[in-house]
């Protein structure tokens, strides 16, 4: 028993930082802890503010990964693409995670302070459509909220004109000489549901040993779609739990409208091809 508290610096702990990169400089958290800016005075405007600062946190990690597996199913590297879908996985998992804490919020709550959101809502965030974009769920309508930040508006149509993930995936299908049907000539547009495509995940499918690697990103996709259906059902729970069937701030039928997103097919041949197996 030792009656001087104990001190880091004795075991070489770094005390000074005078001049020197800290922990606080190297992750910038003066401008992230100094980025919530409630509106009103009631207490749960901040979990609400901090639940979506995170959540874009982890997207923003997500696209990061996504992009970089599309590049690398490209490349063929299917190794690199595995390992960045399954963490993108884990962040879906996390997200899906995060409601527990919103969910805490109760109508009464969050009426408190509603009003003060104008009409700002997650309709508008650009990091879930460039991640719908990325994934092959491509509606150029949703771009409309995004033309007055002509930076942002790029960026999602950059995305658009580039192939997605599931594209990327189709054309590693062709390269290894399965019939995937035709290309679509515009790839910013929505894919139409392909029968030959549906064939080729069949064979895929039939005899796993013989394309291990093409039978696991057809599982590695599928994971991905369970994860993210899984947020949009979180999603529309929560809110139907916390403003029932009130219209949204970003002016949509709300609750209506976000039952109609969970219809959204991202991968569809890789689902329809269960029935036939
Ligand atoms: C109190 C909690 C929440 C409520 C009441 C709520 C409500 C809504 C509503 C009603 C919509 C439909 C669009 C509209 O008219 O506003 C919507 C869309 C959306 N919300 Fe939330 N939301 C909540 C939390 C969150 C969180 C934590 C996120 C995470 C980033 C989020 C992300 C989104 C996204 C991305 C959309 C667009 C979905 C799509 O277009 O498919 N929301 N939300
Ligand atoms: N659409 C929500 C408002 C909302 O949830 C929201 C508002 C501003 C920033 C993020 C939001 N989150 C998800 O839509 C509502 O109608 O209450």
């Amino acid at each position: 028993m030792t009656d001087t508290p104990f001190d880091p610096a004795g075991d070489g702990a770094e005390m000074s930082f005078r001049g020197r990169m800290s922990y606080g400089d190297y992750l910038s958290l003066d401008a992230i802890l100094d980025a919530q800016h409630p509106l009103s005075s009631a207490h749960d405007e901040l979990l609400f503010i901090v639940q979506h600062q995170t959540s874009e946190l982890w997207l923003k990690l997500a696209l990061h990964e996504m992009e970089a597996a599309t590049a690398a199913l490209a490349g063929d590297r299917l190794d690199i693409a595995f390992k960045m879908l399954s963490r993108v996985a884990r962040i879906l998992e996390q997200l899906n995670g995060a409601w527990d804490v919103l969910r805490t919020m109760t109508p009464s709550e969050y009426s408190q302070f509603r009003d003060s959101l104008g009409q700002s809502s997650g309709f508008q965030s650009y990091q879930y459509r460039a991640i719908e974009f990325l994934a092959g769920n491509r509606n150029p309508a949703m771009l409309k909220p995004h033309a007055h930040r002509p930076a942002l508006d790029e960026r999602l149509r950059a995305i658009l004109a580039r192939p997605s993930l599931y594209d990327e995936a189709i054309r590693l299908l062709a390269r290894r000489g399965y019939d995937v049907g035709e290309e679509r000539a515009d790839l910013s547009q929505q894919r139409d549901e392909n029968e030959a495509l549906i064939g080729a995940w069949a064979r895929v499918y039939a005899d796993p040993a013989g394309q291990w690697d093409l039978y696991e990103l057809a599982e590695k996709l599928v994971d991905f779609e369970d994860y993210f259906r899984r947020w949009r059902f979180n999603h529309v729970t929560t809110v139907e739990r916390i403003i029932g069937l009130k219209r949204g701030t970003g002016g949509t039928s709300g609750v209506a409208y976000l039952r109609k997103m969970l219809d959204v097919v991202l991968f569809p041949e890789l689902w329809r091809v269960r029935t036939i197996l």
